[in-house]
This record gives C-alpha cells, structure tokens and sequence, in this order.
C-alpha cells in the first residue's frame, strides 16, 4: 500500500493554485494519471521522487519517505522514472545503461529480451531510435526493482504504431514484476489498456477516480457514439451546411441545419454524437 497526501502551492500563468492530493494505491496497480495541461501531474510525480520540496506524508508499504519531519532523498526511495525524453547516459551503451543502476548482468539481459533489444546491447544509445531509446529508459527504471514506478508521458513523443508495441510491452513487464506504477497519459486508448485505476486531476485537485470504463467512457444517456473533436470549419453549400471537424488524426463532415450553426464557433471543442446503432467496421 502506499499512501500520499501531498500539498504544495503551485504558481502558474493564472497566479497561484494549491495541489492538494490525498490517496491511496494498492500494491501492484497500475495507475493513470491525467488532466489538463497545468494541473500539477508532473509536479505529483516529481513530489513524489523526491525531487520536489513539499509538505506532503508519503509512505510506502510501510516505510515513511516523507513526513513533516523526515525527507528521504530521491537515491534513497526505491523508485523507477521514466521521463518523456528518455533521460539515458548518452556516453554509455545499452547495456552500460542498465548495469549502471545495478550490476545484476542477468536481470538486464532479461529485461533486454522482453523488449527485443538484446542484439543492440553494446549499441551506443545515441544511435537509436525514440522508440529503442525508450525502451531502455523503461528497462533501467526496473533495474533496481522499483516499488514505484513513475511514468511521465512515456510514449508521447512516438508515433502510433511504436506507442501500441511499446504499450504491449509495459503489459508484459507489469505482468512480471507487478510493479507499483503511476503513468501520465493524456492517451485515452493507452490508459484503457494499460491501467486499473484512472485518476483525473484538475487544478491541483483529484476530480475523478475510478476504472478507465468508468472514468473515460463519455457516452450519455441515449447516444451510442460520442466523439470530442475541435470545429475547423462551417461550409455553406447551396441550403445546407457542412462542418469541418477534427476528431484525433481524422477529419470529418457534418451536416448541420441553419440554426444550429448560429451556436457555434471556430475553434471551439465540440462532441459528435449519434444514436444509430448499426456501426460498420472496417480494416
Ligand atoms: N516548483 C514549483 N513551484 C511552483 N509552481 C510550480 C512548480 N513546478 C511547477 N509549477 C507550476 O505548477 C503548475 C502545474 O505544473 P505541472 O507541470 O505539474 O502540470 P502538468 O499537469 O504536468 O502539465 P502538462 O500536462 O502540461 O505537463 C504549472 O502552472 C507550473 O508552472
């Protein structure tokens, strides 16, 4: 069990804002933590690494690293972090990278097969891909055994395909290990695959908690499909009216009637939904 409660006066471009967090996680879960841009989530995973002054109580599985009179530093916390832009020893190869944590040669050789890095062990780190350079970031962070892992936006930075493979191999490491982890993800597709446990945070405070089903799943009411995209564009053609809008990668058209285009605005976010219920899927 690790138990966190965390306050901290945060000061943003709209002045001040307290995160003030307090929970608990259950040994093994994988959490997800997510949010608007500014609602404190690195400053969370900073706090708790200890890499971040605070008046916080975190305790885990019994062991105090942070009260009102103790501050364990961040050597000292058995924890793992895997940053958004890899954070490797650059003048160090693949392997130099893992035994650097901890000169246990097996469990790097094992960590490095079930991420399919084994042939590039003596590769220097600069010579590889985001989506390599990541997965030996990952597998450092596990090196020493982590009781908690911190991942802040880990794939963000890959494209969709690697995402996927990397998200089936972070499944396969928890599967292993079972390691405590606390992921940020803005990624609804990864946070349903991976986590059991959804927090949302809005301004420093825990607004959501519970399964990513739970949480994510933004169908109301009678309608089936429901969609958040951004209005780009309102085109008249002879009566109707077509609107533009982005949804992820994909743009698409609605049709809209006179009226409802008075309430709407460029630019703005919008929610498409249907109450049909005969999808067709396609590959
Ligand atoms: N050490 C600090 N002291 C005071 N304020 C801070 C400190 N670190 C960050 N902040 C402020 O706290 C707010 C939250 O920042 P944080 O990076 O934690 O947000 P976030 O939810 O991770 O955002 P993003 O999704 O954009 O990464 C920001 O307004 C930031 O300027």
């Amino acid at each position: 069990m690790i138990k966190i409660d965390i306050q901290k006066e945060l000061i943003g471009s709209n002045g001040t804002m307290k995160l003030d967090v307090d929970f608990r996680i259950k040994s093994g879960d994988f959490v997800a933590l997510t949010g608007l841009s500014g609602s404190g989530k690195t400053t969370l995973l900073r706090i708790l690494a200890g890499l971040e002054q605070s008046d916080s109580f975190i305790s885990v599985e019994g062991e105090c690293w942070q009260d009102n009179k103790k501050f364990l530093p961040p050597q000292k916390r058995e924890i793992g972090f895997v940053f958004q832009d890899y954070a490797l020893f650059s003048n160090m190869n693949v392997l130099e990278n893992l035994l650097f944590v901890k000169n246990d040669l097996k469990l790097a050789n094992h960590l490095l097969e079930i991420t399919e890095l084994s042939k590039l062990a003596k590769r220097s780190v600069n010579s590889l891909s985001g989506g390599q350079k990541q997965r030996v970031s990952l597998c450092r962070a596990l090196m020493n055994k982590p009781k908690l892992l911190l991942m802040d936006e880990p794939l963000s930075a890959l494209d969709p395909s690697m995402r996927t493979k990397l998200q089936d191999e972070i499944l396969i490491l928890h599967r292993e290990f079972k390691t405590t982890t606390i992921m940020v993800s803005h990624d609804p597709s990864e946070i349903y695959r991976l986590s059991n446990r959804v927090l949302v945070l809005e301004n420093g405070k825990l607004i959501k908690d519970g399964t990513a089903k739970k949480v994510l799943l933004k169908t109301s009411g009678s309608a089936k499909f429901s969609f958040e995209g951004e209005l780009l564009d309102i085109i008249k053609v002879d009566v109707i009216y077509i609107a533009i809008i982005a949804i992820g990668q994909q743009l698409v058209e609605v049709v809209l009637s006179e009226d409802e285009t008075k309430e709407l605005q460029i630019g703005s976010k919008i929610r498409v939904s249907t109450k049909a219920f005969s999808p067709t899927i396609s590959i």
